[in-house]
């Protein structure tokens, strides 16, 4: 197996056949429903809150809400039904889950979404709660993750996840690597890849993005979504606080495994750090779009689906600044 990294290639152009990237389709199906752009934030504490939710949902983009005040989660799925929009959540593995599943089922609050967000998602306790949750809420649209290989990929879609997310390790914010020794930092590219052969359902890369075009090799190598944390937890609308020093602007990003997340350092895999300050996410999220529809373009297409087909060069380290 080869290891390689979005760093370590570059997708090969082929001949455009449209006029304007005006013309590019970046649009993707997830579920029912069509988003404007394969683009996700992490369902991080430092990069989604209720009001950017909404703001998401509004605005045509797929967001997943964090699952780190679970008292709160039906009341938001409740809250954005009243304003008809979809509602998206997460959800642990641990034995309360269950009753919040039974109490959702029993009230007949159904999420159009769930996540199941737990840092070793090949295990048995996830697939037991993939099980439950499609024999209580079948309608509701099921991601199971966090996973890193093809017979996880399997076994979490065989047992009736409607898609998986990959990346154990990989996140600006995380220390898994070091902490344990496992992961997919360096190689989160080449376990996508890998994990795509096995797929028969939609998966979301998750991890490890640095730069715009981190997108479109996600798309290239299997992903139908990208989560993305530290690059887009430094806007306004990011739960994080503004901190200044030496005249720069930071937001604070934290990882949902940090002592910071946690309150306590038990099992601690992430850390806590600044992100440069970016304005508002909708600008990011627009140049995002943009440069979407810059790769469609090089791909010889009209829609992402162009980006799928083309060739790829492994060029060793030739982009810089991988933070590993
Ligand atoms: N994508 C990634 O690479 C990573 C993401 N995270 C994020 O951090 C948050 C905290 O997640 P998580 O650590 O799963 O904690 P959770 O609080 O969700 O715990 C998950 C459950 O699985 C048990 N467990 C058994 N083995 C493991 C293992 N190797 N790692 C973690 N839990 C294990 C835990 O028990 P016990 O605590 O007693 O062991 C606990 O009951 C999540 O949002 C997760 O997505 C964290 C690390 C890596
Ligand atoms: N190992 C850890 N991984 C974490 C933690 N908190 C979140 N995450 C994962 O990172 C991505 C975001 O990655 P980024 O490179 O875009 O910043 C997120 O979606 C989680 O899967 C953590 O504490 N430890």
């Amino acid at each position: 197996m080869e290891a390689f990294d979005y760093d370590d290639i570059q997708l090969v152009p082929n001949k455009g056949i449209i006029k304007s990237r005006k013309e590019a389709d970046t649009s993707v199906k997830f579920g029912n429903r069509t988003f404007k752009i394969p683009v996700v934030p992490a369902n991080m504490e430092s990069v989604i809150d209720e009001n950017l939710a909404v703001w998401l949902a509004e605005n045509g983009y797929y967001y997943v809400m964090h699952r780190f005040e679970p008292e709160t989660r039906i009341d938001f799925i409740k809250r954005m039904h009243e304003k008809g929009l979809f509602a998206s959540i997460s959800v642990g593995i641990k034995d309360d889950e269950y009753k919040f599943i039974d109490q959702l089922a029993k009230e007949n609050v159904i999420p159009e979404y769930i996540t199941i967000d737990v840092a070793h998602g090949h295990s048995i306790f996830v697939i037991k709660m993939i099980r439950y949750i499609k024999e209580k809420l079948p309608d509701s649209f099921l991601t199971a993750g966090n996973i890193a290989t093809p017979e996880a990929v399997r076994e979490l879609e065989n047992a009736g996840a409607d898609a998986t997310k990959v990346g154990v390790g990989p996140g600006k914010a995380c220390i898994t690597k070091l902490k344990t020794g496992f992961g997919t930092s360096g190689w989160q590219l080449a376990a996508l890849r890998m994990c795509s052969k096995a797929a028969s359902k939609p998966m979301i890369a998750d991890g490890g993005i640095r730069h715009n075009g981190d997108i479109a090799k996600s798309v290239r190598f299997g992903a139908t979504m990208v989560m993305i944390g530290s690059m887009l937890a430094g806007h306004e609308e990011s739960p994080g606080n503004i901190i200044k020093i030496d005249g720069k602007t930071y937001k604070q990003y934290w990882g949902s495994a940090s002592e910071v997340q946690k309150g306590a350092y038990r099992n601690v895999e992430g850390k806590q750090m600044l992100v440069p300050y970016r304005g508002f996410i909708k600008d990011t999220l627009h140049e995002m779009q943009e440069d979407l529809q810059s790769s469609i373009s090089y791909a010889g297409g009209k829609d992402l689906n162009a980006i799928k087909l083309v060739d790829y060069v492994i060029v060793k380290n030739t982009i810089m600044d991988g933070d590993y």
